[in-house]
């Protein structure tokens, strides 16, 4: 009822639940925060200041050429330096057209480049002044120092603006080398936290195969003997029997159960109990062979199945089983404590047969009358007595 009540609707429980929407949520909000900051960087690494700022150095040249042709002209008012004044100016606002195209595409925003912007229309105002006064300064001289002073004033302006768009160039790349060093270290942090994360993953899948493995070995193990288990053996024994049943051939199936050994427990406790049982076991090992299937199917009690054994066969192994159980030593505090066991044995007659139950049916029939016989004995079952 707990169980079905902390479940919900959609098969999820409540932790499951909180674990997906806080994962959810955390990616979420690296996905928006690395998003905003890949956006944030694309446009300033978008910016090509290494032009704008090889378009600024030039541009450095362009007042000094003016400065030197007017101060030409105001020497010697000729044509070739009134050319020279002209081509100047031309340069000048050809340059600074380019300049502002730069200034456009930068990303750099309009509080950093106001007052530069607020410069260039200063400086328009005087090229215009300038534009004015020199196509006409040879048929009018009087005009000669006035169009200087423009001049030097326009060198000025421009002084200005080159050292402060020089400034803003190199804080658009320090900032540009700051971001390709974070996102340097975000990149290595995302591939260091992905081979964590797969070693995480690695760990925990070898750890949950380990323990399935080791959950399949215990479901079909005996934990004291080490031998397999009841339902390890029906499973193997099924299987067995399902084959022989098609082929005809011959299954025997013995059960051993060790003779009074309540008294062996009482005597000298469970502890030793089990060390016998360990012992029978081991010995049961030596003697049973690769294709047999040996189990401990109760207490005290071992199941032997023979695949292609006949009731000779059978008969045979089980007397020389009882010979070595009896031949075994064990010693409690130096005084030996016999150890015999009961075997009650039988071998496939008819098709009904090849069926675990039916067959452990008759070996335990026949295991009763050995211990009813005295114990420490083999008996047969008889197919005559059968029902
Ligand atoms: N030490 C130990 N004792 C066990 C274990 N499993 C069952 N036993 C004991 O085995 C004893 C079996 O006793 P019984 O069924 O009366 O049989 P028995 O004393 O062997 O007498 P018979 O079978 O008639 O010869 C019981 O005392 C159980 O407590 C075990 O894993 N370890």
């Amino acid at each position: 009822m707990a169980t079905t009540k902390s479940r919900l609707s959609l098969g999820f429980s409540r932790r499951q639940l909180l674990i997906w929407i806080s994962f959810l949520l955390l990616s979420g909000l690296a996905v928006i925060a690395i998003t905003f900051y890949a956006s944030y960087a694309q446009k300033q690494l978008d910016a090509d200041y290494i032009a704008f700022s090889s378009e600024i150095v030039r541009a450095q040249h362009d007042g000094e050429a003016l400065r030197q042709s007017s101060l030409n002209l105001l020497d010697h008012p000729q044509p070739l330096h009134q050319r020279q004044l002209l081509q100047a100016l031309w340069m000048i606002h050809s340059r600074q057209m380019t300049i502002e195209q730069y200034l456009q595409r930068s990303k750099l925003t309009a509080h950093d480049t106001q007052h530069i912007l607020e410069e260039f229309t200063h400086l328009d105002s005087l090229l215009q002044q300038a534009d004015a006064i020199a196509p006409d300064v040879l048929e009018d001289t009087s005009q000669l120092s006035s169009l200087h002073d423009l001049t030097e004033d326009i060198d000025n302006s421009l002084a200005y603006i080159y050292s402060e768009l020089h400034t803003l160039m190199i804080r658009g790349a320090t900032e540009q080398q700051h971001i390709m060093s974070v996102m340097t270290q975000i990149i290595i942090a995302l591939g260091i936290l992905v081979l964590v994360v797969i070693l995480g993953l690695l760990v925990a899948i070898e750890k949950i195969l380990g323990q399935q493995h080791e959950l399949e070995h215990l479901s079909i193990t005996d934990e004291l003997t080490g031998l397999e288990n009841r339902r390890a053996a029906m499973n193997r024994a099924k299987h067995i029997l399902t084959l022989a049943k098609r082929s005809g051939d011959s299954v025997s199936l013995a059960i051993i159960d060790i003779d009074h050994f309540k008294r062996i427990n009482d005597r000298y406790g469970h502890p030793f109990g089990d060390q016998v049982i360990k012992q029978l076991a081991l010995q049961l090992k030596t003697m049973a062979r690769e294709s047999d299937v040996l189990a401990r199917i109760g207490g005290e009690e071992f199941c032997l199945l023979m695949p292609n054994t006949n009731p000779d066969g059978a008969s045979e192994l089980c007397e020389r089983l009882l010979g070595s159980i009896r031949a075994i030593i064990i010693t409690h505090e130096e005084n030996s404590v016999p150890l015999t066991v009961s075997i009650g044995v039988t071998t496939t007659h008819h098709q009904d047969d090849y069926d675990f139950d039916v067959l452990y049916a008759h070996a335990d029939a026949a295991l009763y009358r050995a211990k009813a016989g005295g114990r420490d004995q083999l008996e047969s079952f008889v197919p005559s007595t059968r029902g």
